[in-house]
């Protein structure tokens, strides 16, 4: 059991004053006993393809080149918090991404995930953004492992398969910094967390019991591996927006949130800024997977998931 925070924040075009009221808001949060915090997406600048580049840091270089990680990285070591540090512009060489980085109660980089799914979406004459006009799309999904935490960016969230495959590699709770806006936001932001927190059933490498009796064909393409075996995995999902300016050129919907493994939300707010604490229990996921087992029910035989990055791994082992 332990104690999560989300801090929605007010975001403005000051960077400076966006570090300094984060820092606040951390403070606050670990002061009321939260041992895990997350940030919004794009916390440190305004939510724009022109604000990227300029708002940009060099995260690896740290130091002065990312006085906004440096920041994060100086308090969860103070604190002793794990902070899960929503998410900034980052440029690397000649490009730009939208990445998370995770500190660890050390105040060591744990993991730094960008962005997998670029935000580029036209829904005609009410929300047209593209994130690719500026930014480059990450190439790898992020589990801290120590946490069991799945990282996504908002829009990752709206992709199923990359949820199963956190809960296939152990994750028990999933956190997305996320900025939907007044058009998705009603209609998918909370729909599609629950979905995450409920549906996180996969298939996991290993023996699946039809095989036993050979009434399973393997995939020949998969060769000598055997990606059967059925586990379903709900998990805690966590997301944290920014709070919502109706000023801005893009409206965040806000309503960050903790979705539990049967679905059920924890614990919400509105659009302004707040902090959420709650606690979560990593003992419901075994309860509920019990009181739904899915596990013993799913089709393996006729369906399944390959996560692919294990599979080239061991096929060149
Ligand atoms: N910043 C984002 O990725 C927004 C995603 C979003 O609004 C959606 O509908 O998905």
């Amino acid at each position: 059991m332990f104690k999560i925070a989300l801090c929605q924040l007010w975001v403005t075009s000051d960077k400076e004053r966006n570090i300094v009221h984060a820092r606040k808001a951390i403070e606050e949060a670990a002061n009321k006993g939260a041992q895990l915090v997350l940030l919004p997406e794009i916390w440190n600048s305004p939510y724009s393809n022109d604000s990227f580049p300029v708002y940009a840091e060099d995260i690896d270089a740290g130091g002065d080149a990312s006085p906004s990680t440096a920041m994060l990285s100086e308090l969860s070591r103070n604190l002793q918090i794990t902070i899960v540090g929503g998410s900034i512009p980052e440029r690397s060489g000649d490009k730009l991404y939208n990445t998370c980085c995770v500190f660890g109660t050390d105040g060591k980089l744990k993991a730094k995930h960008r962005k997998i799914h670029l935000f580029d979406i036209d829904i005609p004459g009410q929300m047209t953004f593209k994130e690719s006009l500026t930014l480059t799309a990450g190439d790898s999904p992020t589990i801290v492992d120590t946490g069991r935490i799945g990282i996504g960016i908002c829009y990752d969230i709206q992709f199923q398969e990359l949820a199963m495959l956190y809960a296939a590699r152990g994750a028990h709770l999933l956190c997305y910094p996320g900025a939907f806006n007044m058009v998705t936001g009603p209609l998918h932001w909370e729909l599609i967390q629950r979905a995450r927190a409920a549906d996180g059933q996969v298939v996991q490498r290993g023996i699946h019991p039809r095989s036993a009796s050979n009434t399973l064909t393997l995939n020949p393409e998969m060769g000598r591996l055997t990606w059967f075996g059925v586990h379903n995995w709900q998990l805690f999902v966590a997301t944290c927006s920014p709070a919502r300016d109706t000023n801005a050129s893009y409206v965040a919907w806000g309503h960050s949130s903790l979705v539990g493994p049967f679905g059920e939300v924890i614990a919400t707010t509105e659009h302004e800024e707040a902090i959420i604490i709650e606690e979560i229990d990593y003992s419901l996921i075994d309860q509920r997977r019990t009181f739904l087992p899915f596990q013993k029910q799913r089709r393996g035989d006729l369906y399944q998931l390959v996560d692919v990055q294990r599979r080239n791994t061991e096929l060149t082992k």
